[in-house]
């Protein structure tokens, strides 16, 4: 039976250690902002929102929102974007992702200043991250090593199967997994729904890194025994509950658990980790643009 990690307590650790941050900061008269763009009214959007909002003000980070009418043309949103990157209270900016389909994501996120992308997915943050020298990680891959070391799951030459290959998770974590340095120096796999003997792969693994958006998709037999497993996966399933759904990951933690050393749960997971690392980014920013040192948590 595996050791189940507890993301909640690991992200209540690092927004402990931030909050002394935001206090040293404060020090310095610089309060660090972090505005919110949302334009979509998907329930699970709105969710995570809220969520971003609630997570900054409990540790002193100013947080601003704004919605904009999933209708309104492309531009309105630019020009927003524009606005933040101008504002000098603004420390990050992040635009939650799905945008409707008539806005061009890539153009939004080349948009917005690289030095306030906490999101870490403008073009100019992916090249440095790619070339070793990340400005922002992405919150996701970031929460993901961060969890891994404080599990002490050591990844220095493990063999690490990424299922799943988006610019989100996928690939921004095979890049960091690869790297030297701390919760790194991996030898990395990355799987995608064209992948031959998918368990093949799976069953390769020391570490099993779920990130592909399909519920359960990844099963106890897909997985050798003492594997760690890491479900990156927060999907709605209807079900007879209150909400009328349910969240699952992409691994089906029950057949799983038998199986691994050590397993991350959804939700209480991976989920949680990615709150944290978007403040962790939102108070480097912040330290960025004053010229504040700030002694940031390990890793
Ligand atoms: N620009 C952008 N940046 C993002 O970081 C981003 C995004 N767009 N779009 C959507 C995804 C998804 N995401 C989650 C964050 C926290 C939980 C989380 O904390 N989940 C809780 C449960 C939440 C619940 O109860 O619904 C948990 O797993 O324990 C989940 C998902 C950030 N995303």
């Amino acid at each position: 039976m595996a050791d189940i990690i507890d993301g909640n307590a690991v992200s209540d650790r690092i927004k402990d250690e931030l909050s002394e941050n935001v206090d040293a900061l404060a020090d310095e008269d610089v309060t660090p902002g972090l505005a919110t763009v949302l334009m979509s009214d998907d329930g699970a959007s709105e969710t995570y929102v809220s969520m971003k909002q609630r997570a900054c003000e409990n540790i002193g980070i100013n947080s601003v929102h704004v919605e904009i009418d999933p209708e309104a043309p492309e531009q309105e949103l630019l020009d927003k974007v524009d606005e933040l990157n101008e504002d000098p209270e603004v420390h990050g900016i992040l635009v939650q992702m799905p945008v409707p389909d008539h806005v061009d994501e890539r153009k939004v996120l080349q948009r917005i200043d690289p030095m306030k992308d906490v999101d870490g997915f403008h073009p100019e943050n992916v090249g440095r991250l790619v070339a070793g020298d990340a400005r922002f990680k992405p919150c996701t891959p970031h929460g993901v090593q961060i969890l891994l070391g404080a599990a002490d799951v050591d990844t220095t030459g493990k063999d690490v199967t990424i299922v799943g290959r988006s610019n989100i998770v996928g690939k921004p974590l095979a890049n960091l997994l690869v790297q030297s340095g701390e919760n790194a120096n991996a030898t990395v796999t990355v799987c995608h729904s064209k992948t031959q003997n998918l368990e093949e792969k799976t069953k390769a693994a020391d570490i099993v890194v779920a990130a592909v958006g399909v519920p359960e998709l990844i099963d106890g037999s897909m997985l050798s025994e003492g594997t760690t497993v890491i479900d990156v996966g927060v999907n709605r399933v209807d079900a007879d509950t209150e909400k009328g759904y349910e969240l699952v990951g992409d691994v089906e933690f029950e057949s799983a658990k038998e199986k691994a050393d050590a397993i991350t749960p959804v939700p209480g997971g991976v989920g949680p980790m990615t709150i944290a690392m978007l403040l962790y980014n939102t108070v480097k920013a912040a330290g960025l643009q004053h010229g504040v040192e700030v002694d940031l948590p390990d890793a």
